[in-house]
């Protein structure tokens, strides 16, 4: 069940679908998120999907639990493999969440809550957003919350992914970005580490855009992280 995830972070469903057609007959996991799906809208889902591409549909939501629960219905029906909710909405929301995203069948996809982003430092938390504790606290009781809400897992970075599989268990998923190559760029993200790291902690999936989407050869990057993540092509 382990992979990794290509955050296609495209303007439009066109530059998306050129980018995929590179890889051919292999179909990456991807992830859609805010920028591709506030232009194209449920349509690009639909296509990927069509594709064969296994979709982590990443809108973060955060409202109250009736907004949610509702959102999430209409997100259901484009039938996304892993979706998520953020962390910092409360467990209430959470379990609506879970709620609205049940199919008529009964399942339901992956659910996750966003901790803190890999793009916040603990200095940051601390005194910009006044949360007192350490990332690694912070992080493992998000963790909590989403286990007590009944969801499968959360979204942090490798630092933390420890910590929360330890101490609530192996089978709680933890979905892991800001993830570079060593001495790589790190662009916005603060909370870094190598898929090496990443597979050695054993979170489930790494999630990883620029380096692969911006990459010279998008297909080589792809292979590189995978060998590094999973050690076989
Ligand atoms: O929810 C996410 O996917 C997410 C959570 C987080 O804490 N940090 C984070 O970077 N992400 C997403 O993961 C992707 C990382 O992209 P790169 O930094 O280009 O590898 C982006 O699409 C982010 O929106």
């Amino acid at each position: 069940m382990k992979d990794v995830i290509i955050a296609c972070d495209f303007k439009d469903a066109k530059t998306t679908l050129n980018f995929l057609d590179q890889f051919k007959n292999k179909k990456p996991f991807v992830k859609v998120g805010m920028e591709i799906f506030y232009t194209e809208g449920p349509s690009i889902v639909r296509e990927l999907k069509a594709r064969g591409h296994k979709i982590f549909l990443d809108l973060k939501l955060h409202d109250i639990p009736n907004t949610v629960k509702s959102a999430m219905q209409s997100l259901s029906n484009l039938d996304p493999d892993i979706i998520d909710v953020h962390a910092a909405g409360t467990i209430e929301m959470m379990r609506a969440a879970l709620e609205g995203v049940t199919r008529q069948d009964g399942t339901k996809p992956i659910v996750v809550a966003v901790t803190q982003l890999t793009s916040t430092s603990q200095d940051i938390m601390n005194h910009e957003l006044l949360i007192p504790a350490s990332m690694e606290e912070t992080v493992l009781h998000y963790a909590k919350n989403a286990q007590k809400a009944g969801l499968s897992g959360i979204v942090c970075s490798p630092l933390e992914a420890e910590i929360v599989k330890k101490t609530i268990g192996n089978n709680f998923v933890t979905i892991t970005p800001g993830i570079r190559l060593a001495n790589a760029m790190k662009d916005d993200q603060v909370r870094v580490s190598t898929p090496e790291q990443a597979k050695r902690i054993g979170t489930d999936f790494i999630v990883v855009g620029r380096p692969i989407t911006r990459a010279e050869d998008p297909l080589a990057a792809y292979h590189t992280f995978l060998n590094a993540f999973l050690g076989e092509e």
